[in-house]
């Protein structure tokens, strides 16, 4: 529904009337928010007609790209026929049993049963409370301490939020809630220069087992971490941290959760990020890439050993009016279909996630203040460091990140600075020639950066 209004018009009602998101109010009010129109494939257009270069796939979630027809059409005829009714109450629907046999189908062996949600906030508070109702119904209801990790993003919501190591936002609100603990996160860079990254990963591994010790493992129902740390800045641990972190767990029997809201669905060249990085979770938490967007839906996957004492401990009190919405369980289905007969998660795999590894280094490895470049799949990063050859950071962390993404903006390319690193993961339907296209804006914007930087005197 586009009511035809100038693009001064869009601003001045969405100055008025509308709260935004992780926004400064009276700063965006200033400038005005950037009114988005329309989209396709990895590309969207402004109200000013500028095309735009999409490399965050919106907040890592279009995965299928913008502008398919399919999604709409299922959509309508979902609406026509049945546009809501509810799962609770001993009721179903056939868009929801279907989306669910289809998870089954993609999720690693062991997770044939799958929890509904809204967003991916509310699949972490959904994982939170099943992890503690899932240790009570067996007795042990003191077992209820989840640890995170520092930077680490689990949502908005008071539990997510509490979850997730963002201390900006637990200042926010009294958090963390109670029972609540974090650990350092696996930043080799920043931690373990005086070790070779599989023997830092062993180290913050063990950062997990000091924690599950001084809270008491009789105390600890859950560890919880995304395969790879995204809002964080793409934190990629070294390869010998997840499995050393599924050991400790399984030694201390704590449950492991893969929070996979942003690396499910392909993001990291495999169905669900787990694999990638050689673990087995007990549950996971999804969202972002299980619709690509289109509509709000997220999903739990519930691993054979929680589902199995959960099926018989009687009612968990918990869901939500939309759990399993028919509109947005059709969407995903077609969604998770395509993703899996177009080849578009193969295609990442296979050919555009090795290529844009390949020219995301060559683009960024050779610049004076970019440092840590890194990736797997179609989710990469890199950190703009004031010193290279020491690993000196600039000192006021996100000044830099900030600098840089809004000549990213100016040049109608969309990437995101986390503090200092910037990060990218584009719809994973992006090909070989628009990786090229991509990479081409951002090393020139690179360059700019590197001049401002000098002009500046920030070196
Ligand atoms: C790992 C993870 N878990 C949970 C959530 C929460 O999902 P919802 O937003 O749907 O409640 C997320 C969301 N991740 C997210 C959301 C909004 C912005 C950004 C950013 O990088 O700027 C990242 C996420 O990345």
């Amino acid at each position: 529904m586009q009511t035809a209004r100038t693009t001064e018009q869009w601003r001045e009602l969405d100055a008025a009337h509308h709260l935004h998101p992780f926004t400064d109010p009276h700063s965006l009010n200033q400038q005005g928010a950037r009114v988005i129109t329309r989209g396709e494939g990895i590309h969207l257009w402004d109200s000013e007609g500028h095309k735009i270069i999409d490399g965050m796939a919106g907040l890592w979630c279009v995965n299928i790209g913008y502008g398919r027809k399919d999604l709409p059409e299922v959509a309508r005829r979902q609406m026509e026929d049945l546009a809501y009714y509810n799962t609770f109450f001993k009721t179903t629907h056939p868009a929801v049993v279907e989306l669910s046999h289809l998870l089954s189908e993609v999720a690693p062996e062991g997770f044939r049963h799958i929890f509904y949600t809204n967003s991916g906030s509310e699949s972490v508070d959904t994982m939170m409370r099943m992890v503690r109702h899932f240790w009570a119904v067996q007795g042990k209801p003191e077992k209820k301490v989840l640890i995170g990790r520092w930077n680490g993003y689990h949502g908005s919501t008071i539990g997510g939020a509490s979850l997730g190591g963002m201390t900006y936002m637990h200042e926010q609100g009294d958090l963390p809630i109670p029972g609540i603990e974090h650990v350092e996160q696996p930043w080799w860079y920043k931690y373990g220069k005086d070790m070779t990254p599989e023997e830092f990963g062993l180290a913050a591994a063990r950062w997990v087992e000091d924690k599950i010790l001084e809270v008491g493992p009789e105390r600890v129902a859950a560890f919880v971490g995304e395969p790879i740390q995204g809002a964080g800045g793409v934190i990629i641990p070294p390869s010998t941290y997840w499995p050393e972190v599924e050991r400790i767990c399984r030694k201390y029997d704590v449950l492991l959760v893969a929070d996979e809201v942003i690396c499910g669905f392909g993001r990291t060249g495999e169905w669900f990020g787990q694999q990638t990085m050689g673990f087995r979770p007990d549950i996971f938490t999804t969202a972002k890439g299980l619709s690509s967007g289109y509509l709000p839906i997220g999903a739990v996957f519930v691993g054979d050993r929680v589902a199995n004492v959960l099926v018989a401990g009687g009612d968990f009190n918990h869901g939500f009016t939309y759990s399993g919405h028919p509109v947005a369980a059709a969407v995903a289905h077609a969604n998770v279909k395509a993703l899996r007969d177009e080849g578009i998660v193969d295609r990442v795999k296979n050919e555009t996630g090795p290529y844009m590894q390949e020219r995301w280094r060559a683009t960024f490895g050779n610049f004076d203040h970019v440092d840590d470049v890194r990736g797997v799949g179609l989710i990469q990063g890199f950190t703009l460091v004031r010193n290279k050859a020491t690993h000196e950071l600039f000192p006021e962390w996100g000044t830099a990140g900030t600098m840089c993404r809004d000549i990213f903006f100016e040049n109608n390319l969309i990437m995101r600075a986390c503090g200092d690193h910037i990060v990218a993961a584009p719809p994973l339907v992006i090909t070989k020639a628009e990786i090229d296209e991509m990479l081409g804006v951002a090393g020139r914007c690179l360059e700019r950066f590197e001049k401002v930087v000098r002009e500046k005197g920030m070196a």
